[in-house]
């Protein structure tokens, strides 16, 4: 009772000071407009105070639903029948491999995997666009190819028919697969709702037996809001400590396999990925890291994608003596964004690079509502609202807010002794 006394004397008393901001703003004291915000937000907390707080003390308690509870449900959905496509294709000795135009590999399980998930989110939000990797060109013109993600496709289902609904059910007619397929063509951009599909990132840790990540974001004007991964090889367990065995002992299918989701102001979670009904998540944050020497760091398993020279290098000039965990795909964000690992770096190999979209909005948001910050290795943000790439951008750090400032001053260093 008392409580509530104060309550409503504070707002009436914040409502007298706002009222005079309104009409005699030179009237009010710099300490008094200060103590108006606090009163404000202690009387009508932002999701952004609560955030900050809950990122870095985990809780038990369900996260407040306030928007895009639809949009991360189909997502979920979606990424979790997805996966079973994709589990289907890991585990057989032939994987269908052909080789693109840029002859990066693409596999069947990356064409049934974008097909199911387009025809996921078309028949749930038929107005939004989608940003995908692959396309349906090589299917066209490959028969057996064609059937066999056909076959593929019609055999991925979730246990719970209810949930099966919820995105459509099966694909009916191979044409529908290949339109489904074919709808990821959007070039992206600054407005509207677009998705960014990765249906399996890390082909090549997919083919080597490692870890790879089915990945999509809901992108709202430009700013990943929603995020979405499924990481058929981590360990369900989110305190299992990460190591260099990550990437290498993916055939032991014992405990693994994590869906992890997120949404901008809402907080991160995670749940197994299985083929049942969601199930209850648990809320995720990353580690505090009172020292930066103590920190654990990941980077890409492909020399190709990432510098392991000037990985090493930052990671010397902070004082980690551990060695790097290589992983493949956005396992790397996940995998911080649940405080197994601490900090994400990967640092440009070529100065042409374009980073894709698609391998980093998901990550992006999961990292971000889990207490991390993300930039482009010179900390400047990343913009996903120009086009299917992050053209404006060179690399990317990711790491707690608390060590962020730290992190990125040693990356410009490594990387302006280099210009
Ligand atoms: N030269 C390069 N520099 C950075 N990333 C690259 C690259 N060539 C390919 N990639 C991207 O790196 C992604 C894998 O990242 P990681 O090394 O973290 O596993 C690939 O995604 P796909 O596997 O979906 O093609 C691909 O898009
Ligand atoms: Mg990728």
């Amino acid at each position: 009772m008392p409580a509530q006394i104060a309550t409503s004397r504070q707002l009436l008393l914040a409502l007298l000071i706002l009222a005079i901001s309104l009409f005699f703003p030179s009237l009010l004291s710099r300490g008094a407009s200060r103590r108006l915000t606090q009163l404000t937000s202690h009387i009508f907390p932002s999701p952004t105070t609560n955030r900050a707080a809950s990122s870095i003390l985990p809780t038990n308690r369900p996260l407040p639903k306030m928007g895009y509870e639809k949009e991360l449900e189909v997502a979920l959905l979606a990424v979790q029948r997805a996966s079973i496509l994709t589990k289907t294709v890991y585990s057989s000795h032939s994987k269908g491999t052909l080789s693109k135009s840029d002859s990066s590999p693409v596999t069947i399980g990356d064409f049934g995997a974008q097909a199911l998930i387009i025809a996921s989110i078309k028949h749930a939000f038929p107005e939004d666009d989608v940003v995908g990797e692959e396309d349906a060109d090589d299917l066209r013109k490959n028969e057996q190819e064609r059937n066999l993600v056909w076959d593929l496709v019609q055999a991925a289902k979730l246990d719970d028919s209810a949930a099966e609904d919820k995105i459509g059910g099966p694909i009916q007619s191979v044409d529908d697969m290949l339109t489904a397929l074919d709808n990821g063509r959007s070039n992206g951009g600054r407005q509207g709702r677009i998705w960014a599909l990765d249906p399996i990132d890390g082909t090549k840790g997919f083919l080597r037996g490692g870890q790879y990540a089915v990945c999509l974001a809901l992108m709202v004007d430009g700013v990943p809001t929603v995020g979405v991964i499924g990481c058929p090889n981590l360990p369900i367990d989110d305190k299992a400590p990460l190591d260099s065995s990550i990437g290498a002992d993916a055939d032991d299918k014992e405990g693994k396999g994590v869906l992890f989701g997120a949404v901008k102001g809402q907080g991160a979670t995670s749940q197994p990925l299985s083929k049942g009904a969601l199930q209850q998540s648990r809320k995720i944050s990353m580690k505090a890291v009172p020292d930066v020497s103590q920190a654990t760091f990941c980077e890409s398993v492909e020399a190709g994608h990432s510098s392991h020279g000037d990985n090493a290098a930052i990671a010397s000039k902070l004082g980690i003596t551990k060695s790097s965990v290589r992983m493949d795909s956005q396992a790397k964000y996940a995998s911080i964004a649940r405080g197994a690992g601490d900090i994400y770096l990967r640092l440009p190999v070529s100065k042409s690079y374009e980073e894709k979209i698609w391998d980093h909005a998901a990550g992006v948001v999961l990292v971000q509502e889990a207490g991390g910050q993300v930039t482009d290795a010179w900390g400047k943000p990343l913009d996903f609202g120009i086009g299917r790439t992050l053209k404006d951008n060179k690399g990317v750090v990711a790491a707690p807010k608390d060590v962020f400032q730290q992190v990125i001053n040693v990356v410009k260093e490594v990387l302006s002794a280099k210009e």
